[in-house]
């Protein structure tokens, strides 16, 4: 039978009225009911449940057959390399239809630079493979937790990466290690290096923060034969990989550098990092709580990097939280106790040296990572501990002091551009050879004119002044460095004991360089 317009426009309008709607679902519902009766009759429960989570599975609940791992910053203390791998890899992923990204830029980039906000989706495709990656931003430590340093690193910022079941074993083993090493070739092109710091009032950990030293081997006066030692050790290091697993030993060197305040090595320091495009870790022993934090620290240094240790020899006092303490009326009590209570002598606290400190430190850093450099500075070697410059601890000791000829016509003519002689040279060079002076005081003399003939003339009267009153500029006699009798005579910058134990035959070994 044909269904006329007209015919359906009278049916439509019979439908109109409140009684034929109440009609309607009436019906519906007797419908609804007599249908529920049989299919609770008719099919076993089992088969309903089956039937209605297939449905649930198919239409509903799509994600059920997929997988998510969760890429924590940190794994049980230790820095994850995974997530910092994701950091990097992800940003080359973003692309322009997201709606929130953070975009900044860096004074040594030349291009802005955007990373995830948290929240937000990064879609991949890795051999036919979707995947989503999502960032999820913790939320800052609470003051309590501050107060009682005891954050959970485990369970911060995280990266959740979701795909399909069936290509579980394709990620593992084939997506994730792809992520990896795209992570080291970004890194090994990267131009913005860091410097890490630790603030406890910011949980402790460490914070990063552009590495802005402009200082390079090119502007470090230094006597040219030891410049060239240390650019050679570098260089050595860095072609050497192979060379260490060959041998057995760690991928990784250590360098002690000493000398007086003003002489270059926080200079010298910043100068290697630059070289070796190597990231700065800069260990602040007095903000070392307990030894669990120490431990923490140098664990979550990465691969690549520099761990700096200054002033090894002023840090005697070493913050011990468990340290029992004498209050005034000479009673022991425990800093966690409000009143003083008796303790076993087995609680009191075992010596912190500062030497085992070190050492500690320096067992510690050899057993993570690779690729890495430890840098211990100070400025009096004699009040170290013989054990800690032994051989095999640091090797190379570096030994930076005063300035004379050679290293003052390398900041002449980087501060004032003479490049060829002028006459105050000699009467300056030679007052030089009777007064030690730093070449952090003759770099704040030439800058005090544009004028070359005013500096340097200022630098010869500073010289005269300090020959006339007698003594040296800046340095006490006490504080000299062993072996400063080298340093009178030149700017010293020799090397003590380099460890120039690879032979010309394991140099050739090393090809991967
Ligand atoms: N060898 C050098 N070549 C060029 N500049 C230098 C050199 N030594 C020192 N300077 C200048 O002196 C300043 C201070 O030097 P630096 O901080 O590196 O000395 P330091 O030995 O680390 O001192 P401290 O022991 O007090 O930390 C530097 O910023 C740099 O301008």
């Amino acid at each position: 039978m044909r269904t006329s317009p007209q015919h359906f426009n009278s049916s439509f309008s019979s439908f109109r009225s409140a009684s034929s709607w109440f009609e309607l679902y009436a019906a519906f519902s007797t419908f609804m009911m007599l249908l529920r009766t049989a299919i609770n009759e008719l099919i076993p429960i089992q088969v309903r449940s089956f039937i209605i989570s297939k449905f649930r599975a198919h239409f509903l609940d799509r994600s059920s057959n997929k997988v998510s791992l969760h890429i924590n910053e940190y794994w049980d203390m230790d820095r994850n390399e995974l997530y910092y791998a994701a950091k990097e890899y992800l940003p080359t992923k973003i692309i322009h239809d997201f709606k929130v990204l953070k975009v900044g830029k860096l004074e040594k980039q030349n291009h802005f630079a955007t990373a995830l906000d948290g929240g937000q989706k990064v879609k991949d495709i890795f051999e036919d493979i979707k995947l989503t990656w999502t960032y999820r931003k913790s939320s800052p430590p609470s003051a309590s937790q501050q107060q009682k340093n005891s954050v959970n690193l485990d369970e911060k910022n995280m990266f959740v990466l979701t795909f399909d079941e069936k290509h579980r074993e394709k990620v593992m083993e084939s997506y994730l290690p792809h992520v990896l090493s795209a992570y080291k070739t970004i890194k090994s092109g990267k131009k913005v290096l860091k410097i890490h710091t630790k603030w406890p009032d910011r949980g402790n950990i460490w914070q990063a923060s552009e590495l802005k030293h402009p200082a390079t081997f090119e502007t470090l006066a230094m006597e040219p034969e030891l410049k060239k030692a240390i650019i050679d050790d570098l260089d050595r290091f860095l072609r050497r990989k192979e060379f260490y697993k060959k041998v057995g030993k760690a991928w990784k060197r250590g360098y002690l550098l000493y000398g007086p305040p003003g002489t270059g090595k926080s200079t010298l320091i910043a100068a290697i990092a630059n070289y070796l495009k190597f990231d700065i870790y800069d260990l602040e022993l007095s903000s070392v709580y307990s030894n669990s934090d120490l431990m923490r620290a140098v664990r979550n240094t990465s691969n690549r990097s520099i761990l700096v240790i200054e002033d090894i020899d002023c840090n005697k006092e070493v913050h011990d939280r468990s340290k029992v303490e004498l209050d005034d009326s000479k009673k022991l009590y425990h800093p966690a106790m409000p009143m003083p209570v008796p303790m076993h002598p087995d609680q009191f606290p075992k010596k912190f040296t500062l030497s085992g400190l070190l050492n500690y430190i320096d067992g510690l850093w050899s057993t993570c990572g690779e690729e890495r450099f430890i840098i211990f500075t100070t400025n009096h070697i004699d009040r170290l501990d013989p054990a800690l410059l032994r051989p095999g601890r640091m090797d190379m000791h570096i030994h930076l002091s005063f300035c004379k000829g050679h290293a003052f016509r390398f900041l002449a003519s980087n501060y004032l551009d003479i490049h060829g002689h002028h006459p105050l040279f000699e009467e300056i060079e030679s007052l030089m050879e009777e007064i030690e002076v730093t070449p952090a005081t003759v770099a704040e003399e030439l800058m005090r004119s544009e004028d070359p003939d005013v500096a340097l003339q200022g630098l010869c009267n500073l010289l005269k002044r300090k020959k006339i009153e007698g003594g040296d500029i800046y340095i006490k006699e006490e504080e000299k460095a062993p072996g400063s009798q080298d340093t009178i005579n030149n700017f010293t910058p020799h090397v003590q004991g380099i460890q120039q134990s690879f032979t010309q035959e394991e140099d050739d070994f090393s090809s991967d360089g």
